[in-house]
């Protein structure tokens, strides 16, 4: 019998990642650093090994507002162009040492504008970054702009994103608070997005359920759901027969809708009670369009290979499972058809295949 995939033997397979907040990966060192560079003395502490420690637990609230607040932290640094293209570089490299073979990092440019920046200034620091710490380490990161779904700048950012998407910007998304900030707030930004032809993600079915999800999909047009988990209140599962689909979750599924799910994340706001008992098993069993993401690194301490290392010692995923899951992430990204075509073809199922020869 073959052995289950080890942390170590899943850090050389080929990755992709769709949901990852830039200002949710900060190596604690660089904040510090950045923190005495820029003047920002609201830091909880100057160690760097207190810090990690510090967001960890701080995230840990069981609330999506609590865990928001630990942004203020990394959010407050990143306020110059040099601290925005060393954070974005250093995000290139990490994720690149985990393996990532292709990545789309989110953040919202109207959050980093408190030092004068303009919101183009932002976008180029981080493109810069990307492009700095990319080079020669056999990944490629787009980005997708967010919008603040309590602010009303969405038009603005939508705009932004598709003047920028022929220059690594990969399209849009909303995030924050989702009770009492629903989609529809957002919906000229949204239609706007759609006569354009551009690519969008909504964060939606994380601390809010099923109306979030209808919302984003049917009135916004959502391509992808950022953690969509929520989408199990529409799966009946008795004690002994099959399980049966609501309308809303035949529907994302019959359409492949992707979903972003990011499980550590989800148990830190309490959006599901442990690993186990996440809805990533269900949904992965009946064949929805499931991916596994980090959602942000630094306040869940892992990265994409510590999430798949977690879910083969909660529901016993083998290879064949883990390529599934980077498989369905390629084909839902924000890229051209040919170039997710290349990756699987090229990369993806040829990095697998090494790694099942060895096992
Ligand atoms: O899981 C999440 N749900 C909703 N909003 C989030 C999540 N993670 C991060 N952010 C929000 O997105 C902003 C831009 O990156 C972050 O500053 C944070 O406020
Ligand atoms: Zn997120």
């Amino acid at each position: 019998m073959s052995q289950l995939p080890t942390l170590e033997q899943i850090r050389q397979a080929p990755k992709v990642l769709l949901h990852d907040h830039l200002d949710g990966g900060l190596r604690p060192e660089t904040i510090v650093d950045l923190a005495r560079e820029t003047g920002y003395d609201r830091l909880p502490t100057t160690d760097p090994g207190e810090l990690r420690t510090w967001f960890r637990q701080a995230a840990d609230s069981g609330s999506l507002e609590r865990y928001l607040e630990t942004f203020d932290h990394t959010v407050g640094v990143m306020q110059t162009r040099e601290a925005l293209v060393r954070v974005a570089a250093e995000c290139a490299e990490d994720l690149a040492a985990d393996g990532v073979v292709y990545a789309e990092v989110r953040y919202a440019p109207e959050q980093h504008t408190e030092r004068g920046l303009s919101l183009e200034e932002v976008i180029e620091a981080v493109l810069e970054g990307f492009r700095i710490g990319s080079e020669g380490r056999g990944i490629r990161v787009g980005t997708l702009l967010t919008a603040m779904r309590h602010q009303a700048r969405s038009m603005e950012i939508a705009e932004l994103a598709v003047r920028y998407r022929d220059v690594g910007v990969a399209g849009f998304d909303i995030a924050g608070a989702e009770a009492g900030y629903p989609p529809t707030r957002h919906l000229d930004a949204f239609e706007y997005l759609q006569r354009e032809n551009a690519h969008f993600t909504i964060h939606a079915g994380e601390a809010f359920g099923l109306p979030s999800i209808w919302q984003a999909i049917q009135w916004c047009g959502a391509d992808r759901l950022g953690h969509g988990v929520r989408i199990i209140d529409d799966i009946a599962v008795p004690g002994d027969g099959e399980p049966k689909l609501g309308r809303l979750a035949a529907y994302v599924r019959d359409k492949r809708i992707p979903l972003e799910m990011c499980p550590t994340s989800n148990l830190q706001t309490g959006a599901a009670p442990s690993i186990a008992e996440h809805p990533i098993g269900l949904l992965r069993r009946l064949n929805f369009r499931v991916t596994v993401n980090t959602d942000n690194r630094l306040m869940s301490g892992t990265s994409v290979s510590e999430e798949f290392a977690k879910l083969v010692g909660a529901f016993g995923y083998d290879w064949d499972d883990l390529q599934w899951f980077t498989v369905n992430a390629m084909k839902s990204a924000f890229l051209p058809f040919d170039d997710r075509l290349a990756l699987i073809n090229g990369v993806i199922k040829p990095g697998f295949a090494r790694l099942k020869w060895r096992a």
